[in-house]
């Protein structure tokens, strides 16, 4: 485990280390010595323009794309020296909300809940205990009562807490929420927003969340990391950024 000082901020332990991080997709160097680092607690915001590398980011951090150099380490583990078998391991303590809520249309929602727990955590066998969490997950994004309807009885907001829910029901350490609110009206984008940091605290999760919206950033993060050109431009909480005077900075305010 990172046990160093310089891993901690107000004695938070450093759960996600990025350092020099490079990659390149079809000879255009996305990430070009992106560094960031995500502290035990926090709720983490990368904002960036469309296209600037921010899905790429999360994909190299995860594993599910190579680095071309740099170092990533999650939870005390070097991303890149893991082989599949320890990267599934990892994968457990992390969950992800992707863009598009991604459910099974065939399966009801409690069978979409059931399913990463039946084929993750062996150790849910017993029908009780799977019913259990899957209605606490539920009840924890307020649709509790949506246990037996399809997905295509869902709305869109819906959809996304039912996502949600699927993923919390692995009890991950760590959640990346990709766009959260992308496609969604304002008003339900909000309780997403508001609903992502109610699970923040209820199940003690850090949040990294990649997105376009700045509300998000505004209203939930505790500190904001500007990737441009493929590097951490500028970090730092809500309030500094939206006051500093550099003109990149400011163009997203
Ligand atoms: N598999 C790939 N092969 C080649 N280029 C890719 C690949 N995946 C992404 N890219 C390119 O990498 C760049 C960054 O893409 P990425 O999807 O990470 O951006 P983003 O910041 O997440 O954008 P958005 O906010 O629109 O989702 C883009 O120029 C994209 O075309």
């Amino acid at each position: 485990m990172l046990s160093d000082e310089s891993h901690k901020k107000n004695g938070q332990q450093k759960i996600i280390e990025v350092v020099q991080l490079h990659k390149e997709l079809s000879g255009n160097p996305v990430l070009n010595g992106f560094d960031m680092s995500l502290y035990d607690g926090e709720c983490l915001v990368v904002i960036g323009k469309s296209g600037a590398g921010k899905t790429v980011m999360i994909r190299c951090l995860v594993g599910l794309m190579t680095v071309d150099s740099g170092s990533v380490s999650i939870l005390g583990k070097s991303i890149p020296d893991l082989d599949q078998s320890q990267l599934d391991h990892l994968r457990l303590d992390i969950g992800f909300l992707f863009q598009g809520s991604a459910l099974y249309d065939s399966m009801s929602v409690r069978e979409n809940l059931e399913f990463p727990l039946r084929r993750l955590r062996k150790e849910y066998a017993d029908k009780d205990a799977v019913d259990h969490m899957v209605r606490d997950a539920l009840a924890s994004v307020g649709l509790e009562h949506a246990i037996d309807l399809m997905p295509s009885e869902l709305s869109g907001g819906m959809k996304r807490r039912i996502a949600l829910a699927r993923t919390l029901i692995l009890r991950p350490q760590i959640i990346f929420y990709d766009e959260p609110t992308t496609g969604l009206d304002p008003i339900t984008a909000k309780e997403i927003i508001k609903l992502i940091k109610d699970i923040q605290v209820k199940y003690k999760t850090s949040s990294l969340i990649i997105t376009h919206d700045l509300n998000i950033a505004k209203l939930i993060s505790d500190r904001v990391v500007i990737l441009v050109d493929g590097q951490n431009y500028a970090e730092g909480t809500y309030k500094e950024l939206a006051a500093a005077g550099d003109p990149v900075i400011k163009a997203f305010f």
